[in-house]
């Protein structure tokens, strides 16, 4: 019943069929099969809850075509990501500290608390250390605070084994160096690092010290560039400036303290471990032990990240960048030492074992524009996904619907060719 129904329903379809097919019998008979055409065939149901969830997917792919891909990811616009940059720095600043050779006051200026000098997108800022000035190669003990250098008597110090976390070769002798404490002798740069350190920071002046930053981007794409500095012709901007993203968004000079402060920490606590380190045991007068402690500076590493994201089919105004301050690591640090000769050509060399906050600068971009491509491709994922909500609807008709067997048997009708044309 509900088959008939469906056939009278298409019968003017299939009629108009018939006449084509008529009309066509003469060109049947002299075409090859290769070209027969197949069309699809409509059917139209009255099924509301397939009409309605059709709608429905078709006002989901509208919003999701104009809101997301449109207006929110802008489909229409090319990208290039991956621009080309350069970047300069340079620290300025001045801090005096104690001399650790003749205990006078010294000035440190950028050529000695900024490693390298170069002015690259990595920099280390000196903001304390350990020197061990005049060492000469010779023999000495080994510091207390290397473990492997630690013995009780001769036989604990092979001669001519490394001391693998120390400072030398050891020469087979075990040296007293007080009550609790021996250690092994060694040929090495004497006297060995001690650690004694200042509770400050000994460049504590570093945190007013002002780090310019200078870069470029080429969006190679568009050949667009853009720099971070303001183009002026005032000798004086850079000097007294101080980076605000409203204000001053292209006076790329930031001060340290700042930069510390918006990495989540002060710069004392970057310059000094508050927390307690261990050197030693000390005996007290009851005959109790108490822990001796020592405050170490750490240093770290803060990752400066600038980020441009430009629109250009918007004003270019508008393209600006965007500073990110993030803390890498709470522990830097690295040894250098410089070297010298006296009167009787002997060579001699001051150690340092530098703390301080290194800054590793990284720039990346997004730059875009209308495109014919991207906006072409839009357009017709909206529309597979229209096809693709047709596809699902057909199924739901077809497989799920109560009345599934009969859409079945209205949409995929077995039509027989009239039978003088059956040979053919
Ligand atoms: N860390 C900084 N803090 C403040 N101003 C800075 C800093 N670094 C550079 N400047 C200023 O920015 C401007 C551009 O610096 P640039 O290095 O290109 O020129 P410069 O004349 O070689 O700088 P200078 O001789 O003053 O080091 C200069 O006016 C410079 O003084």
């Amino acid at each position: 019943m509900q088959k008939s129904s469906c056939h009278f329903n298409q019968r003017k379809g299939i009629e108009s069929t018939v006449i084509l097919a008529v009309m066509d019998a003469a060109c049947i008979k002299s075409c090859p099969p290769l070209l027969d055409y197949k069309t699809e065939k409509y059917v139209l149901t009255r099924n509301r809850r397939v009409g309605a969830f059709h709608r429905l997917l078709h006002l989901g792919i509208f919003c999701y075509t104009i809101g997301w891909v449109l207006v929110v990811k802008k489909g229409y616009q090319e990208i290039d990501s991956n621009p080309r940059f350069s970047v300069i720095t340079k620290l300025k600043g001045v801090s005096v500290t104690k001399d650790f050779r003749e205990l006078e006051e010294k000035l440190w200026d950028v050529a000695d608390f900024v490693k390298p000098s170069q002015g690259e997108n990595v920099l280390f800022l000196v903001t304390n250390f350990i020197a061990t000035p005049g060492q000469v190669q010779s023999v000495c003990p080994e510091s207390p605070l290397v473990l492997d250098g630690r013995c009780g008597e001769d036989l604990d110090c092979s001669a001519a084994e490394a001391v693998v976390n120390g400072n030398g070769i050891k020469t087979g002798k075990c040296i007293r160096l007080n009550a609790t404490h021996s250690t092994c002798e060694i040929y090495g740069w004497c006297p060995v690092e001690n650690g004694s350190l200042m509770s400050k920071p000994l460049l504590n002046e570093a945190e007013n010290f002002t780090l310019f930053i200078k870069h470029a981007v080429h969006f190679g794409k568009f050949n667009f560039f853009r720099a971070n500095t303001l183009e002026t012709s005032s000798e004086t901007y850079f000097k007294s400036c101080r980076y605000d993203p409203i204000h001053t968004p292209y006076c790329p000079v930031f001060r340290i303290q700042d930069i510390i402060r918006k990495v989540g920490h002060s710069f004392e606590e970057l310059s000094i471990l508050p927390e307690r380190f261990i050197i030693g045991v000390h005996t007290t007068k009851h005959g109790g032990e108490n822990e001796c402690f020592l405050r170490i500076p750490v240093g770290g590493v803060v990752a400066v990240h600038i980020e441009w994201k430009c629109d250009l089919d918007h004003s270019v105004a508008l393209c600006k960048p965007r500073y990110h301050f993030r803390l890498q690591e709470k522990k830097n640090n690295f040894r250098t030492a410089t070297y010298y000769w006296n009167k009787e050509r002997q060579e001699y060399r001051d150690l340092l074992k530098l703390y301080g906050i290194r800054f590793d600068i990284s720039v990346t971009g997004e730059a875009r524009r209308f495109g014919v491509i991207p906006t072409a491709v839009s357009f017709g994922t909206a529309c597979a996904f229209l096809g693709a909500a047709t596809f699902l609807c057909d199924l739901i008709l077809l497989y799920l619907d109560e009345k599934a067997n009969f859409y079945w048997d209205c949409k995929y009708e077995e039509v027989k060719p009239p039978v003088n044309q059956q040979s053919i």
